[in-house]
């Protein structure tokens, strides 16, 4: 029988622990090397942030709906400050998953994405899916968690030690649900559409992925990504970032830009659901994350999908003569095949749904 074993690679944690190099799995190819892709000095300008306080406030609403609209127009993305969510919160649930990183592997193993140790899964905790023998891997592992909906929760893999991390989770989730309501009503406003337009898209079904990434320090951040370019598949991600070691970096305009960290505020981008709906006026932002060689590094996204048979189109409102449609129809789970295909490849499926 053929051998397999290039599907399964070790754990990151795990081959840190033991290599001194990263294996050649992991180098990214030459012209792709982090050190070898341009990385701007510094910003353009600081990435903006919203206030989201503002945003619901009578007096503040107009001002701070026009910086959202200028942040999603220029970056796709924004920090956001005054989001309501506790800063023991953050700090107790990313405290609570680092616990569950530093376990033995054993116990780790429990909360596994693999089906009896060999087929992939979304769920649970390992690395990404390997689909080719030659496909450059990412220096980070993660845990992988469908959060919403409520009664799709899969608790096999949510760790059990320790013990507060499932009620900080499900704590967390319920905040970051306002906070994307909130966020998509003020989207929807911008565009100049129903200000539930994007809401509406959502049903009882539409999935909700808490990915926790954990990035192991690596002796060549040179050569290797933590996550390789990417954009996020589904409407909306709430980033929050690890707030003392910074990696995450962003595509603007052919230039690399590194975010600094922001302890305690959200990052939000768009993904690329949401550049369909709003016809391409919005542009879901291509990101990566770069590793160091001294600190462990952990971030949480939290991704808002639609119903995998939801139908994403442009919305019909946005359309005109001199603005038709610039993205086929096709329904969310035909887009998230495509998107892990070419996620692997480092390549983008937005681009084949364009008209
Ligand atoms: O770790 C980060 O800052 C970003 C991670 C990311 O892009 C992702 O999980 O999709
Ligand atoms: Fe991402």
């Amino acid at each position: 029988m053929e051998d397999e074993s290039w599907r399964i690679p070790m754990l990151v944690q795990e081959l840190a622990a033991k290599a001194q190099q990263p294996p050649s799995r992991y180098v990214q190819p030459k012209q792709s090397h982090p050190v070898s892709v341009a990385v701007a000095a510094e910003t353009p300008e600081p990435i903006p942030v919203i206030d989201l306080s503002r945003l619901l406030s009578a007096d503040g609403a107009d001002e701070e709906g026009n910086k959202l609209q200028l942040a999603l127009l220029s970056w796709g993305l924004f920090l956001v400050a005054n989001h309501g969510i506790e800063t023991s919160l953050m700090d107790d649930l990313i405290n609570a998953a680092r616990e569950f990183f530093h376990r033995p592997l054993e116990e780790k193993q429990k909360c596994s994405n693999l089906i009896d140790g060999k087929h992939f899964q979304v769920e649970g905790y390992g690395n990404d899916p390997v689909r080719s023998k030659d496909q450059t891997l990412d220096w980070s592992d993660r845990l992988h968690l469908r959060v919403e909906p409520e009664d799709e929760r899969n608790f096999a893999y949510w760790p059990e030690h320790p013990k507060p991390f499932r009620a900080l989770l499900h704590e967390y989730t319920l905040k970051c649900k306002r906070i994307k309501n909130l966020i998509l009503r003020a989207t929807a406003k911008t565009l100049g559409l129903q200000e539930d337009y994007f809401l509406a898209q959502f049903s009882d079904k539409a999935p909700s992925f808490a990915r926790f990434n954990y990035y192991t320090p690596c002796p060549r951040p040179d050569l290797v990504f933590g996550v390789k370019p990417h954009s996020d598949s589904g409407v909306l991600t709430i980033l929050l970032m690890d707030k003392d070691v910074g990696g995450l970096q962003v595509l603007r305009d052919g230039v690399w830009h590194s975010v600094p960290t922001s302890p305690h505020r959200l990052l939000i981008n768009i993904g690329d659901f949401m550049e369909i709906m709003s016809n391409g006026i919005f542009k879901s932002p291509v990101h990566r994350v770069v590793t160091n060689a001294e600190n462990e590094r952990i971030s949480l996204a939290m991704f808002h999908g639609l119903d995998p048979e939801k139908e994403i189109e442009p919305a019909a409102d946005l359309l005109n003569e001199k603005q038709p449609a610039r993205y086929r129809k096709l329904k969310a789970k035909e887009y998230l095949a495509g998107f892990y295909e070419h996620f692997c490849k480092g390549t983008r499926f937005i681009e084949s749904v364009k008209i």
